[in-house]
């Protein structure tokens, strides 16, 4: 049935006006001003309000496994959460185990994805490397539409990768137009650090924190920079928390490298005071890598989103319930990794940015879906209010409030991070594919509503890179020749 959107203002990334919205068969059909409602359309009376592109959150982790345990948010209560919170596609992680077959790790994701209530897509994890990585890389981007790669310079033992292995998974997402993405922290002295807290005697939670300081973020953030420069490739950094790693990201780019930087919503608004908790379970339920920074980090994190410098708000959705966490009790290193978001990003953002003025409306549309739908190549048909793309659109209030509180949450785990949260304006209807999917406090949406999305390689960077490196290649000295 089609939708019509009357009275609002269309916000895109790079303008706003006022304007209906058509919709039908999950797509904008018109934009435009006095448009008449089809027969039988529906209509949504947008007066008032500002009409979005859904939210996209590039970076979720639903029921995944982890140190020991699988998060608690499956595809279905993680997208279920996201469509209350305007956001109307995720993209996770698909992540094999040491010497399992990247198709085979790609089959069991998207088997937990059928329950999806939105749209999704996925990034395939690279945890280790050798001739039979380097071959189904190329079926992961060419059947799969898996466009991204992710290397964690964490977890050592577990999911780490060693330089090497870097830059040579680097050039091969150049030589196949894929983007890199990496968690940077320097794995090996996390793990030298965390064994001297424990030695004198800090085990709570906060010790996460003091054995994962910036600098460890600056330093992988850095390298990764560096070997991404060096294979030709582009690079895209997931959870920049710091001040340090912000501004690695922001020389990169100064440089003319290709770099993309992604705070999350956690880290612009919470800091490390949490881990100071008296509570064991509040703090616990606060760890994170990279952990919550002390205060000071903040703006340089939100003046890298207004200045362009940094593109992407997300979550890292990874939430685990207060069982789960208490495996680390005695030992913050056992503590499972991860918060919850997904449902709280757009309106915390929309408080905390567009309310005081760091954030125009046209940048938050820009850092919640526009600049991410580019970056991962799915633009326009995700990120834009405009004929054509997908009817994943969010009618915004700017007027309407609520408290974040676990009590009424979607997701399944019992707290919330941003606990207390004053938000002004908030999404009041979030329509999925051209259906609605979220009004009026409820969820429409169904388990399995949701489609994957492919995403197509894309070239042009690493083309310009390697003409640009071609051009610029030490060469040999021509010489007169020497008579012995
Ligand atoms: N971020 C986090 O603590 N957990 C999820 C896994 C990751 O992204 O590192
Ligand atoms: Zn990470
Ligand atoms: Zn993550």
């Amino acid at each position: 049935m089609p939708i019509l959107i009357r009275g609002g203002i269309v916000v895109n990334h790079d303008h706003s006006r006022p304007a209906d919205v058509l919709v039908d068969g999950g797509t904008i059909t018109a934009v435009g001003r006095k448009l008449d409602a089809p027969k039988g359309a529906e209509v949504i009376e947008a007066d008032g309000c500002f009409v979005l592109p859904g939210g996209i959150d590039p970076h979720t982790h639903l029921e995944m496994p982890f140190m020991g345990t699988t998060s608690a948010d499956d595809f279905e209560s993680g997208t279920k959460a996201a469509l209350s919170g305007g956001t109307t596609m995720v993209v996770d992680f698909c992540l094999p185990g040491s010497g399992q077959s990247l198709l085979a790790a790609y089959q069991e994701w998207r088997h937990k994805s059928e329950k999806a209530a939105c749209d999704y897509g996925f990034h395939m994890a690279v945890t280790w490397w050798d001739k039979p990585v380097f071959d189904e890389m190329e079926t992961v981007v060419k059947t799969y539409g898996i466009n991204t790669f992710k290397h964690f310079l964490a977890y050592k033992g577990a999911l780490m990768v060693n330089d090497d292995e870097l830059f040579a998974s680097f050039g091969r997402c150049a030589g196949l137009g894929a983007l890199p993405l990496v968690h940077a922290e320097n794995g090996d002295v996390v793990f030298r650090l965390q064994q001297h807290y424990i030695d004198i005697g800090v085990t709570g939670p906060e010790g996460h924190s003091y054995s994962r300081p910036p600098e460890v973020e600056a330093e992988a953030t850095n390298r990764a920079i560096m070997i991404a420069d060096m294979a030709g490739s582009q690079l895209y950094v997931v959870h920049t928390s710091s001040r340090e790693a912000h501004e690695a990201i922001a020389r990169a780019r100064a440089a003319g490298k290709r770099v993309y930087g992604e705070p999350l919503i956690q880290h612009l608004v919470l800091d490390d005071r949490e881990y100071q908790n008296k509570d064991w379970d509040y703090a616990a339920g606060r760890v994170m890598s990279p952990p919550f920074r002390d205060k000071s980090n903040q703006d340089s994190l939100w003046a890298g989103l207004a200045a362009g410098s940094l593109q992407v708000v997300a979550t890292d959705h990874c939430a685990f319930t207060v069982a789960q966490k208490r495996m680390g009790l005695g030992d913050f290193r056992k503590i499972p990794n991860g918060t919850g978001g997904l449902e709280d990003r757009m309106p915390v953002l929309w408080a905390a940015g567009v309310n005081t003025g760091r954030l125009t409306k046209e940048e938050f549309v820009a850092v919640t879906s526009a600049n991410i739908a580019r970056i991962l190549n799915v633009y326009p048909r995700k990120g834009a209010v405009a004929v054509g793309s997908d009817a994943d659109l969010v009618v915004w209030d700017p007027g309407a409030t609520k408290t974040v509180t676990a009590r009424k949450q979607l997701s399944r785990i019992e707290y919330n991070v941003f606990e207390g949260h004053e938000c002004r304006g908030l999404p009041i209807v979030t329509l999925s594919g051209g259906r609605i999917a979220w009004a009026e406090g409820q969820v429409r949406a169904e388990k399995g509503d949701g489609r994957y999305v492919a995403r197509d390689p894309f070239p042009a960077a690493a083309v310009a890179n390697a003409t640009w490196k071609e051009l610029t290649r030490p060469r040999a000295v021509q010489r007169l020749e020497v008579t012995p």
